[in-house]
């Protein structure tokens, strides 16, 4: 049986058959243009990955890519049912929620650990691989009485990934970065290939389609820790998409590039939960997946037309970590735009 449609294909395929999201031309104009203004600053390059988050390594070396590796394996579901009441962790000082508190359990862990040993080797399998429920529940533990969300989940996927990753790739995810000869679109299908828990496939309207959303952002974490050089130097980087989450939409939502039905608003204002692959589901994912390649293509044609010079390359997952990151920074402004809530372990 031939495989589901790429990401892409997929995208394509949703929004052209969607009942309930919609693509806005004018605002996905006007995200390309706030994009435009950003071309040659500091957040829409690769450099930023380091330079604006502090939890993620500095280095370049083989243990940044298994902290790489282990962070997104785990890289799912940080929402909480009450915004006011959630998982959060401190560390060095400061207090993190959702996909920062993960990062921050990790360092924390690196850093401390069952006295008098240096650290809980977290981000090597061959400790993650036997690792038990009750070290990850220590490993990852809120500072309320909200703890990470799926932490069983958490613990069966770790276990099920470091053995795959000790039988496979001698235990370090270099080794499966070097397999795939610089090809991104090489990487994202072993992964998925050789880990279960980044099967992210659904069906819509009778087809298979894919949306790989952690495969495709382990690539690209992969591509920044690696600053895209030697072993992260990804020839076809540009192949990657944005990353189908529940931030995404919303902030393109925010932003006036995405739609919902008036049933579908309804919906989500009342926080009713969507399964993962339902239809609703399916069309918020696919429908924000797209609208973010129709602005990387609205944006390369404004840059083209102003004659911007830049040489760096714009690409769907610098647009997507810009996003993101914006989305992170106007919580406050994005509080009357609701998110999709799908507890599961793919995004
Ligand atoms: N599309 C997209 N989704 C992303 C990310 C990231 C983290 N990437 C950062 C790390 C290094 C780079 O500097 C990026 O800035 C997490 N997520 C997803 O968001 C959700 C968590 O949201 P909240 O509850 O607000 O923390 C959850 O589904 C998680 O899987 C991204 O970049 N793009």
């Amino acid at each position: 049986m031939d495989g589901p449609l790429t990401p892409r294909e997929s995208a394509k395929f949703i929004a052209e058959n969607s009942r309930d999201v919609f693509i806005d031309g004018g605002g996905v104009r006007r995200v390309a243009e706030l994009l435009f203004a950003k071309v040659s600053g500091p957040e829409l390059d690769l450099g930023s990955w380091k330079a604006l988050h502090e939890l993620n390594p500095r280095a370049a070396d083989e243990a940044a890519v298994n902290w790489v590796f282990v962070t997104d394996t785990l890289n799912f579901s940080f929402w909480s049912e009450h915004e006011e009441h959630k998982c959060l962790v401190g560390y060095r000082g400061k207090t993190y929620s959702g996909y920062w508190s993960l990062c921050a359990a990790v360092n924390r862990a690196l850093d401390e650990g069952w006295c008098p040993s240096p650290g809980i080797p977290i981000t090597s399998a061959s400790y993650y691989a036997t690792v038990t429920l009750e070290q990850v529940q220590h490993i990852f533990r809120s500072d309320t009485d909200v703890p990470m969300p799926l932490i069983e989940e958490r613990h069966r996927i770790l276990n099920e990934t470091g053995k795959i990753l000790l039988e496979k790739f001698e235990g370090s995810f270099l080794n499966c970065v070097r397999k795939s000869e610089k090809s991104a679109q090489k990487l994202m299908h072993l992964v998925v290939e050789s880990f279960p828990s980044y099967r992210d496939v659904t069906q819509f309207e009778g087809k298979r389609i894919s949306f790989y959303k952690r495969a495709q952002i382990l690539v690209a974490d992969t591509w920044s820790v690696l600053e895209g050089k030697g072993d992260g130097c990804f020839k076809d980087i540009s192949s990657i998409t944005m990353f189908a989450d529940y931030r995404l939409p919303q902030v393109l939502v925010h932003l006036g590039a995405l739609k919902y039905s008036k049933e579908l608003l309804e919906k989500l204002l009342k926080g009713e939960m969507l399964s993962y692959g339902d239809r609703q589901e399916v069309e918020i994912r696919g429908c924000s997946l797209w609208c973010v390649e129709l602005i990387r293509d609205c944006l390369l044609e404004l840059i083209e037309k102003k004659g911007e010079k830049t040489s760096r390359e714009i690409n769907s997952v610098l647009l997507d970590y810009y996003l993101w990151d914006y989305a992170r920074d106007h919580r406050a402004d994005m509080k009357g735009i609701p998110f999709h809530h799908t507890r599961c372990i793919y995004y």
